[in-house]
């Protein structure tokens, strides 16, 4: 995917990266307003030394996008911000001259702990922050996580396990003899108790996360019956679709988002009252 079309006003544009741990996510943003959001794969690091010689925005997008359509506009080379949780990336992406890296002194929120992921913070401020507070993030990514604050933005703690890709890859790698599981080869909820190896497999994964997010939505709301909940991540839609279907109950009050990490950023950089950005 790529920005699908060119912004009119171009002398606030800014790009917000987030570095995942299966790919890049990216947005443009034209002051406070969310312009486009897309994602990548990792980039060689090769393509990424290079982008220390862009000269415009024009310049950077047809490094990042060499198959995209090309912006026309001559525009001085725009802030890049990046939010990232794999560091060896972040590295190679300081090589742009105009990167700001969020790292977690940055978010306001309170009560972290040092090796807190920048995602899971950014994403729940994110949320809280359009959404109120108390907040519970449920990211369904390559870790599916769940990450939490009080009304006082204060952080109560969370949870990381494998994420749903992550269960089928690593059943498929470190074991003799059971088959790498595809997420496309099923849309609506697996059989229960099949009578095959793969079947069985889905079963056990879907099932048993959708358990897993049940019983921690249910946890979360003994402990703040007001308390929100917003899901993010590449398995968002999957698994909304499977607790609609298994638990519509539990699914009603959740917001779907993907971009959480995005609306955190962005509260970051406005809130920011010397930043170059605004
Ligand atoms: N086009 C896609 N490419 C890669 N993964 C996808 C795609 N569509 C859905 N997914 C699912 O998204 C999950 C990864 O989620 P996501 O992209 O949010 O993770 P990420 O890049 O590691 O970000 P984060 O580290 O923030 O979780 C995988 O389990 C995969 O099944
Ligand atoms: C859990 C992940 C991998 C989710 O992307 C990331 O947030 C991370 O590396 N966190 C560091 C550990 C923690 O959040 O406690
Ligand atoms: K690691």
């Amino acid at each position: 995917m790529k920005p699908h079309k060119h912004p009119e006003h171009t002398d606030n544009i800014w790009l917000a990266l987030e570095i995942g741990n299966s790919r890049l996510h990216w947005a443009l943003f034209v002051g406070e307003t969310l312009y486009s959001a897309w994602d990548t794969g990792h980039l060689p690091e090769s393509v990424i030394q290079h982008l220390a010689e862009c000269q415009t925005l024009n310049d950077l997008l047809e490094k990042i996008f060499p198959q995209g359509e090309s912006l026309t506009d001559i525009l001085p080379l725009c802030p890049l911000l990046v939010a990232s949780v794999v560091p060896s990336q972040t590295a190679i992406w300081q090589t742009y001259p105009n990167t700001r890296v969020i790292t977690l002194d940055q978010v306001s929120l309170k009560g972290v702990y040092p090796t807190l992921g920048i995602d899971r913070a950014l994403a729940l401020w994110g949320a809280g922050k359009t959404w109120g507070f108390p907040m519970l993030v449920i990211d369904a990514g390559t870790a599916l996580t769940f990450t939490a604050a009080d009304a006082n933005e204060c952080l109560v703690g969370g949870a990381i396990l494998l994420g749903l890709g992550l269960q089928f890859a690593t059943l498929g790698q470190q074991t003799g003899q059971l088959p790498l599981v595809e997420m496309q080869d099923f849309v609506s909820l697996p059989p229960r108790f099949p009578l095959n190896t793969t079947g069985a497999i889905q079963s056990g994964v879907v099932y048993t996360i959708l358990a897993g997010i049940k019983d921690f939505i249910e946890a979360w709301l003994q402990l703040f019956p007001n308390g929100k909940i917003a899901m993010k991540g590449g398995d968002r839609t999957l698994l909304l679709n499977y607790l609609r279907t298994l638990y519509p109950k539990i699914a009603a009050p959740l917001i779907v988002e993907p971009n959480l990490i995005f609306l955190g950023m962005r509260e970051i950089v406005m809130g920011d009252s010397t930043d170059e950005i605004k």
